[in-house]
């Protein structure tokens, strides 16, 4: 449950009579109110809840009056909590003492006796104040997360595609499991997009996570979040993407390129539907609906000890395989002309035409890169054609699509050779990108940096 959602609220006070004042005082408002009479239960308590607001006394001794222990509190939560509004309250209120306060991290400043009505006026203002402030962090998160939707409009118009839209209209409602297949660039995502669409949970996020790319060390943190001071880095607070998809959909892409360890602590995550914050002890629950995608047969990665089949069984309850491109022709033209159109408002050539030799040319080539290759030899053709037509040489299709010449191979610069081999690495292995990397001696990451700078 996020802080936003809770209604539970910390007191500290050494007095029991002012707990149990204050409590009522918050109860008679629909809050839940927990109470503790030291500084080191109030820790405790935070370590182990989430609360919406502290309201923590300054002094826990009889004979004290300077404040000394509340701030020290005070400072101890904050490292922990950063977010977290805390009230300080004191009998002994001076200008001087919430002015310290204050500048220690205290969010507002309630003076003893109190009156109940500032109590509560000062709670709810708290509340509110960090409900918007939640909220936009939650924003901020979700922009950084959410794929730049470049879609201009889906397009499936060919025979093959038809199961696929019928299996996606039958399941998108339900809260099933999913897991798409289907070569690089064929529109996974997309796909993955369109079943929350046209889920209950649209109106919640779509967060994405490829999970070929995340490094070890930052796994957990990346799925879970985690608490600042966690780790050497972990200097604020950092909502994880299991928490960031409350209520929506969770898309996990490139699955079969998780390490081992990584399957391990996803199964137990989404076995139990349970996670906690890296550093943190609080346990949350997993509210999301869950799709994941891959290039790879996961079925013979786990024959090969590649996969866990635990994790398998949990990921498939329905499958759906997209059909690679060279399997769509009919979808190319109109794919191709709403890429066009695309391209040519961005770069302001509106008249520009795709030639008949270059649809020619495009319906018998073999798109080992799929849709994203198209999209990709559309936009180059767009930006470096001067004519008012693009020709079937300004795609670029050649010198990929057959085996480049000796003489050929000489005009080609480095790069272009590059992309070369890894296209046709690719298309050799099916599109299947582990297998491909392994093939030409390059690191899984190193692999998926070439393909994402050429466009595949
Ligand atoms: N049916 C479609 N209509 C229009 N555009 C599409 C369609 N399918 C895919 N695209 C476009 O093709 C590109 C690749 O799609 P997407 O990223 O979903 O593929 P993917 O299979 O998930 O790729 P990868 O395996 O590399 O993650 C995107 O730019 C997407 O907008």
């Amino acid at each position: 449950m996020s802080r936003s959602q809770s209604n539970r609220i910390l007191i500290a006070d050494d007095n029991k009579d002012v707990l149990q004042a204050i409590r009522l005082a918050l109860k008679s408002e629909g809050y839940q109110a927990d109470c503790v009479q030291s500084p080191a239960d109030a820790l405790k308590r935070i370590q182990q809840n989430e609360y919406a607001t502290a309201i923590i006394d300054l002094n826990y001794h009889l004979d004290t009056t300077s404040g000394q222990e509340g701030i020290q509190l005070l400072e101890d939560i904050r490292e922990r909590e950063p977010d977290l509004p805390i009230v300080v309250m004191t009998a002994w209120a001076t200008i001087d003492v919430a002015v310290e306060c204050i500048k220690r991290g205290a969010n507002d400043f309630l003076q003893k006796p109190w009156d109940d009505e500032r109590l509560i006026a000062i709670v709810r203002s708290q509340l509110r104040l960090n409900d918007a402030q939640q909220q936009s962090h939650r924003l901020r998160e979700e922009n950084r997360t959410l794929r730049k939707n470049k879609s201009a409009g889906f397009i499936a118009q060919s025979r093959a595609m038809k199961p696929v839209l019928e299996l996606v209209e039958s399941v998108a409602d339900s809260d099933a499991s999913i897991l798409i297949t289907g070569e690089n660039g064929t529109g996974k995502g997309v796909i993955a997009n369109l079943i929350h669409q046209n889920s209950g949970r649209k109106e919640s996020p779509f967060i994405s996570v490829n999970m070929g790319g995340i490094p070890d060390g930052v796994f957990e943190s990346e799925l879970f979040g985690h608490v600042k001071g966690a780790f050497t880095d972990a200097k604020e607070n950092r909502i994880g993407r299991f928490e960031l998809a409350a209520g929506g959909t969770l898309f996990l892409d490139e699955v079969a390129n998780m390490p081992l360890a990584q399957q391990q602590k996803l199964l137990r995550a989404l076995e139990t539907r349970e996670f906690e914050r890296v550093g943190s002890s609080r346990t949350q629950t997993f509210d999301a609906r869950l799709i994941v995608a891959t290039n790879a047969n996961l079925q013979s990665e786990v024959e090969q000890g590649r996969f866990r089949m635990d994790l398998l069984y949990r990921l498939n309850t329905i499958s759906i395989h997209l059909p690679p491109l060279r399997e769509r022709v009919e979808d190319i033209e109109p794919l191709a002309t709403s890429f066009l159109s695309r391209y040519t408002k961005k770069y302001r050539k509106d008249d520009l035409k795709i030639s008949e030799k270059a649809l020619d040319a495009m319906k018998n080539y073999e798109w080992p890169g799929n849709i994203r290759e198209l999209d990709h030899s559309i936009e180059r053709a767009v930006l470096t054609t001067r004519a008012d037509e693009i020709s079937d040489t300004a795609l670029g299709l050649q010198q990929s699509a057959a085996s480049p010449s000796s003489s050929n191979l000489d005009d080609m610069s480095l790069e272009e050779v590059e992309a070369y081999l890894i296209k046709r690495t690719l298309s050799r292995c099916e599109g299947k990108a582990n297998e491909a990397a392994k093939e030409l001696g390059l690191s899984r990451s190193a692999f998926y940096r070439r393909m994402q700078r050429y466009g595949l």
